[in-house]
């Protein structure tokens, strides 16, 4: 029995071509500034630059260095945390600024509110920063969807392909792990899943159906087909 709903969200509540075409752009076109600027009054942007600083092996009082590493794992599309924090930071300016909404696809955010007042409990998954999770559902087009969540994991708790990943958001959750659905587009998400005893269903919202084992739907009326069938 499905107790718990866990999202991804590029691909799968939201479309690939806003985070690309619209977060990701505006993102590079700000790193830059608001790193010089934030270096100096933030302490928040300053423990992130240590981190890039860590990761990269530059050196931490090469301003300009760290910012050509945040351009080139903007570019690479890396999902490293100190990237994905500094990113959702500046989403926040955008959001607040009217300069984007964020992408839900209507399907989806019609069954979270759905599944909500079925009682399922809603948790999102993704790369992109718990901050930039709460902005993209709270700023969407379909207005405010983060009553409908209990909780966001990003990249602390591990990388989206690593079943370690699962085990830790099943154990902070404290449930059965045959009693969560994880909800993603991309494959080797849903194996990792699937190897910490999740339920999967992948996402495919565009192109054709590919011959697999796995439970697929095109959308989340799809989804809720299936659980309804469960
Ligand atoms: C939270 S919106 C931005 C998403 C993001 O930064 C990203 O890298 C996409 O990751 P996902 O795990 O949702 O595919
Ligand atoms: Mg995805």
């Amino acid at each position: 029995m499905i107790r718990v709903i866990l999202t991804d969200i590029e691909g799968t509540t939201s479309s690939i071509s806003f985070v690309h075409d619209v977060l990701f752009p505006y993102s590079a076109e700000h790193m830059a500034d608001f790193v010089r600027e934030g270096e100096a009054d933030s302490t928040e942007i300053r423990e992130q630059l240590d981190a890039v600083a860590q990761l990269s092996g530059v050196a931490r009082d090469d301003i300009e260095g760290l910012v050509g590493v945040l351009d080139t794992w903007i570019r690479e599309d890396r999902k490293e945390t100190p990237l994905k924090a500094l990113q959702g930071m500046l989403w926040e300016q955008g959001y607040q600024q009217g300069a984007f909404r964020g992408h839900v696809y209507e399907d989806a955010a019609e069954y979270l509110q759905r599944w909500h007042d079925r009682g399922l409990r809603l948790f999102v998954y993704s790369s992109g920063s718990v901050k930039a999770q709460k902005l993209i559902f709270g700023f969407s087009e379909a207005g405010d969807l983060t009553p409908f969540f209990s909780g966001y994991f990003d990249t602390r708790v591990g990388g989206k392909k690593e079943t370690e990943s699962y085990n830790n958001i099943v154990s902070e959750l404290g449930v059965d792990p045959g009693t969560v659905l994880f909800l993603s587009d991309v494959e080797a998400e849903l194996q990792a899943a699937e190897d910490a005893g999740m339920r999967t269903v992948w996402l495919i919202r565009e192109g054709d159906l590919p011959q697999t084992d796995r439970v697929v739907a095109r959308d989340f009326a799809g989804v809720d087909e299936l659980l309804q069938q469960r």
